[in-house]
């Protein structure tokens, strides 16, 4: 099982919004070629972690089946970043799409791409939607269930962290 977290905040230069761009991007990576059973989670409306005055996020984590090599989903990821107008500045900027492997398989490694993902456990713009799509996932490393993380998060981050009303589509 390979979980991507998706997330966006900005615009595309074409004026595309953050919720199109989500689920665009979500369909590109469903066909990337050896994918399969791709389920993604609601599209989540959350606070920037850590807080400033940047736009609010749109977050979502997609679920995938098949076989891929850990570096070469990263730079997949990434070419699909660079296509969606992403612009590589400051390490928490505003991006027009952010792609972020989770988890791939239940790797542990500390070799880039760092697995599982090495601040997912402490996000609950990662964890609401990942508990959607993987309810019984636990975290490879700690053992500790996705419930178990969510409760264990300060609940002013939980409440910061919402399903979108009304969840948009693609036309
Ligand atoms: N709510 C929210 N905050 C963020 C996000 C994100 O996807 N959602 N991504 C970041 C850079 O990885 C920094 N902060």
């Amino acid at each position: 099982m390979i979980l991507v977290g998706l997330g966006a905040n900005l615009r595309m230069a074409d004026g595309t919004p953050p919720a199109v761009t989500v689920l665009r991007a979500a369909a590109e990576l469903a066909d990337l070629p050896g994918m399969r059973g791709a389920a993604l989670s609601r599209l989540w409306d959350s606070a920037p972690v850590p807080p400033s005055d940047q736009p609010r996020y749109v977050n979502a984590v997609l679920r995938l089946e098949g076989r891929a090599e850990p570096e070469a989903l990263l730079s997949a990821l990434q070419a699909l970043e660079s296509r969606f107008g992403r612009v590589r500045s400051a390490p928490n900027a505003a991006r027009t799409l952010d792609l972020d492997l989770l988890d791939l398989d239940g790797l542990v490694r500390d070799q880039p791409p760092v697995l599982p993902h090495p601040r997912m456990h402490l996000r609950a713009f990662v964890l609401a939607p990942l508990a959607e799509v993987a309810p019984g996932w636990r975290h490879p490393a700690s053992g500790l269930s996705v419930e178990a993380l969510l409760a264990a998060l300060p609940e002013p981050e939980r409440a910061a962290c919402r399903p979108l009303e009304p969840q948009p589509r693609l036309a």
